[in-house]
């Protein structure tokens, strides 16, 4: 409610006047040690997240490792935040500094709750901000851990506050007179309510949304590897990851053989009970969700594309799983550009397979949408590789690989996906504000 959101963002306002006076080398020690924690406890925190979002807990790990990655990375960046000197006539200079915002919000969508939360804090912390952070009402819990481990890290009570709740929590938190910045990661929809009632007290915001990624597999690729990377792409997380490359356009020489393994390749996923060391997909995270992917299918079959595999309900047969939200990942062949299954997100295990003659060709279907977060290209010819890329309409490209995420590396959409970015040195800029300090060495020549 308000009166708690209030007293969060008080909390970590209070927090901040102490952190904000710390430098960078002693904000770096206590996020360090942080990292330290989350290695620590990967094994049980990765439980959580299981039992938080359904994925796969061989999956979760890896989100946890890009957690505590992101701490370290932006720990060895928060001593070397600094600004510049300018020299001026007759003496005089200048010089800049890069200060923290304040209270920033962090909010956050169900798919990736640890990571989303990890890859907010991390630089916002470094900077000297403090977060107030509301975690998807789906997945409430892990992000209680990662405000525990700051505290036990070191970080003064308050500085990164976890508040519960939905859209009404994270109205209040954005059209808080306390709150300087709001990063939100979510639908489209919603992302434009956020940027609105940001506008109202003037807060920038970094938007990470949606997408419908297209993936380019050129005939002239390593087959084996593009079908890793088309797998890779669309199947992560039951499918419920923005910046899947769906749209699997594939060049028409090599369309049967791609398809053929793809599909083979898609059927032996083994879903099941997703704390289960060999499971490799989980339950969507909810049964409206489920109806809504299922939904999308049916549709798709009626506008002609072809169910190559999956996309039924599925009844895993542990007994304790039969009311589970499971479904087969699915391949759809015989797409075509304006079928809804291909236009529009599904957020589900669905990949729509669509073939293509030539680089121009592809290239002007694949950038014919108003999303751009990601991109990804299989091909063994280094000219055309980049030459694509060039092209194509999106924050993230990939080459000959899909869906890895090196912290190093800045991550954020074009167009209706959103802007700002997270991840990587440019990030910064998002968590800080410049201030510009002007010296005068000599008289004041006033004009009057
Ligand atoms: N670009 C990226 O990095 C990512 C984007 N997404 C996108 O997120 C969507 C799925 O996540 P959902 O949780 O269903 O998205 P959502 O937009 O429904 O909710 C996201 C968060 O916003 C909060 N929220 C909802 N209405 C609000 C309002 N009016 N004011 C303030 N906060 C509000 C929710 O409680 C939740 O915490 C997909 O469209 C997906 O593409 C998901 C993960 C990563
Ligand atoms: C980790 N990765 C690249 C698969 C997804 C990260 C973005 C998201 O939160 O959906």
């Amino acid at each position: 409610d308000k009166k708690e959101v209030d007293l969060a963002v008080q909390s970590a306002k209070a927090a901040f006047k102490i952190w904000r006076k710390k430098s960078g080398m002693e904000r770096s020690r206590i996020l360090l040690e942080a990292a330290r924690i989350i290695r620590e406890r990967k094994d049980e925190i990765a439980t959580v997240e299981t039992i938080n979002n359904g994925k796969s807990v061989f999956e979760a790990r890896l989100d946890i490792d890009t957690s505590w990655q992101c701490l370290e990375y932006y720990a060895g960046l928060a001593a070397s935040m600094g600004g510049e000197h300018v020299q001026l006539p007759g003496g005089s200079f200048g010089y800049t500094r890069r200060e923290p915002l304040g209270v920033c919000v962090g909010i956050g969508a169900w798919n990736y709750p640890f990571q989303i939360a990890s890859w907010k804090s991390a630089p916002a912390l470094a900077c000297g901000n403090a977060m107030v952070f509301k975690p998807s009402p789906f997945t409430p819990v892990s992000t209680l851990l990662l405000a525990e481990i700051y505290t036990e890290a070191g970080v003064p009570p308050g500085l990164f506050n976890v508040v519960q709740g939905g859209a009404a929590t994270g109205q209040f938190l954005c059209q808080h007179r306390d709150v300087a910045k709001v990063s939100f990661t979510g639908s489209v929809p919603t992302g434009k309510k956020i940027m609105e009632l940001a506008s109202k007290g003037v807060k920038p915001v970094t938007l990470e949304l949606g997408g419908k990624s297209p993936l380019i597999i050129f005939s002239d690729c390593d087959i084996e590897n593009a079908v890793r990377g088309a797998m890779m792409a669309n199947f992560l997380t039951q499918g419920e990851v923005c910046c899947n490359g769906t749209r699997v356009f594939v060049q028409r020489e090599i369309l049967d053989k791609f398809t053929e393994e793809v599909v083979k390749q898609t059927k032996k996923i083994k879903i099941g009970d997703p704390l289960e060391e060999d499971t490799r997909m989980g339950p969507l995270i909810n049964r409206s969700h489920l109806q809504h992917v299922l939904g999308f299918i049916e549709q798709a079959k009626n506008e002609g594309a072809k169910v190559l595999c999956g996309g039924d309900l599925c009844v895993p047969e542990d007994p304790k799983l039969k009311d589970g939200y499971y479904m087969t990942p699915c391949v759809l062949g015989n797409c075509k550009d304006g079928m809804t299954c291909v236009k529009e997100e599904i957020f589900g295990p669905v990949m729509s397979i669509l073939s293509f003659d030539t680089e121009a060709e592809v290239l002007e279907r694949a950038n014919d949408t108003n999303f751009g977060l990601a991109a990804g290209v299989f091909t063994r010819d280094i000219q055309r590789a980049h030459r694509v890329v060039a092209e194509l309409q999106a924050g993230v490209c990939y080459i000959n690989n899909y869906n890895v995420s090196p912290v190093e590396l800045p991550f954020g959409g074009y167009k209706m996906s959103g802007f700002g970015r997270e991840n990587g040195r440019v990030t910064i800029e998002y968590y800080s504000q410049l201030k510009t300090i002007c010296v005068e060495m000599g008289d004041v020549e006033s004009v009057f």
